[in-house]
């Protein structure tokens, strides 16, 4: 697979950069507040920076470096540890409809699928943290199964519609495979595969459109998705990664991504590097953990991560890439 960091890198390096920044809503720590000598030198002191931290290796701009922070004590070290885990299978996977951002329930597989994906974890010893998913129930779902199967519950949840699933367009509903008979291979590849072609345009209050769906109430109309390309998914979520995200992976904390098939396939792009040439033949299996670990400028020490069960994950991308086949 072709490296490509460029503007993502570029914004990666821009965002590093007002995280380093102090923050002004956070609770300023002081020499006066009682800590010990050591805690109060930890939080105030800026470290020796590393001799290769002066500039951004990527484009040659000088860093901000990481000055007189209160979060200096709060960060840690890399690798960090992130988990990404598409949902069980749906009732529209089932059906082999489009779904996109339509509101469907996971299968009795489906749950099974997302139980097992926590006793995964749970056998791996990656527990998570913090979880972040998406508005929409296979994804939460899923999220809340492998937790229990985990016994990780408890933890914190945050959820963003900028981890939904990609916004199918007029696609929404529609069978693939009488789609693939109607348009032909190669038009239906377009539409479901190709980075930067985005199906037509679904009119609001049409069938399967959220226009009046309250979750969606408060994004801008003008950034509310009417359909989308997989480049439209990634510059909508990757502001999530970057502010959402990222900012618990510097603290520290195992983080788990569950959300869809798209919404991951774009953000494996960015943490691999991936061209737009060669995402079209990726593809996420549902319910089974990919896990990484990520250096200090969130860089995969392992390209493409690992599946906690690689085998199954092998078969099931099999069976997400020749879904408009199925009869
Ligand atoms: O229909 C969808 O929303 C997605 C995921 O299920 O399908 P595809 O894999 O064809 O992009």
């Amino acid at each position: 697979m072709a490296r490509q960091r460029s503007a993502c890198y570029e914004a990666g390096f821009a965002v590093r950069q007002w995280i380093d920044a102090p923050r002004q809503s956070e609770p300023s720590a002081t020499p006066d507040s009682g800590s010990s000598p050591a805690l109060r030198r930890a939080l105030v002191a800026p470290p020796a920076p590393p001799p290769s931290s002066g500039r951004c290796p990527s484009c040659g701009r000088a860093r901000a470096g990481r000055t007189g922070s209160i979060t200096l004590g709060l960060m840690a070290d890399a690798p960090y540890k992130l988990i990404l885990l598409r949902h069980g299978e749906s009732e529209w996977n089932a059906k082999n409809l489009f779904t996109g951002w339509v509101d469907v329930d996971l299968t009795d597989k489906g749950e099974k699928e997302a139980v097992r994906g926590g006793e995964l974890l749970k056998d791996a010893g990656l527990l998570p943290d913090v979880v972040h998913t998406s508005l929409q129930k296979r994804a939460i779902r899923t999220a809340q199964l492998g937790l229990e199967a985990a016994d990780r519950h408890w933890i914190p949840v945050h959820r963003s519609w900028r981890l939904n699933e990609r916004h199918y367009g007029a696609l929404q509903g529609k069978d693939k495979a009488q789609t693939l008979a109607e348009f032909g291979e190669e038009q239906f590849m377009l539409w479901r595969r190709s980075y930067d072609t985005p199906p037509p345009v679904l009119k609001d209050g049409a069938d399967f459109s959220q226009s009046d769906d309250p979750r969606y109430a408060t994004i801008p109309s003008e950034l509310r998705p009417r359909t989308e390309c997989l480049k439209d998914v990634v510059e909508r979520m990757l502001p999530y990664w970057y502010d959402g995200i990222v900012p618990d992976l510097l603290n520290g904390r195992t983080v788990l991504v569950a959300a869809h098939g798209n919404s991951l396939r774009g953000l494996v792009k960015h943490l691999d590097g991936i061209s737009d040439e060669d995402i079209t033949g990726l593809n996420i299996p549902t319910g089974i953990p990919l896990a990484y670990e990520l250096d200090a400028d969130f860089h995969p020490l392992k390209p493409g991560g690992t599946y906690l069960d690689p085998d199954a994950a092998q078969a099931a991308i099999e069976a997400v890439k020749n879904q408009g086949k199925k009869k």
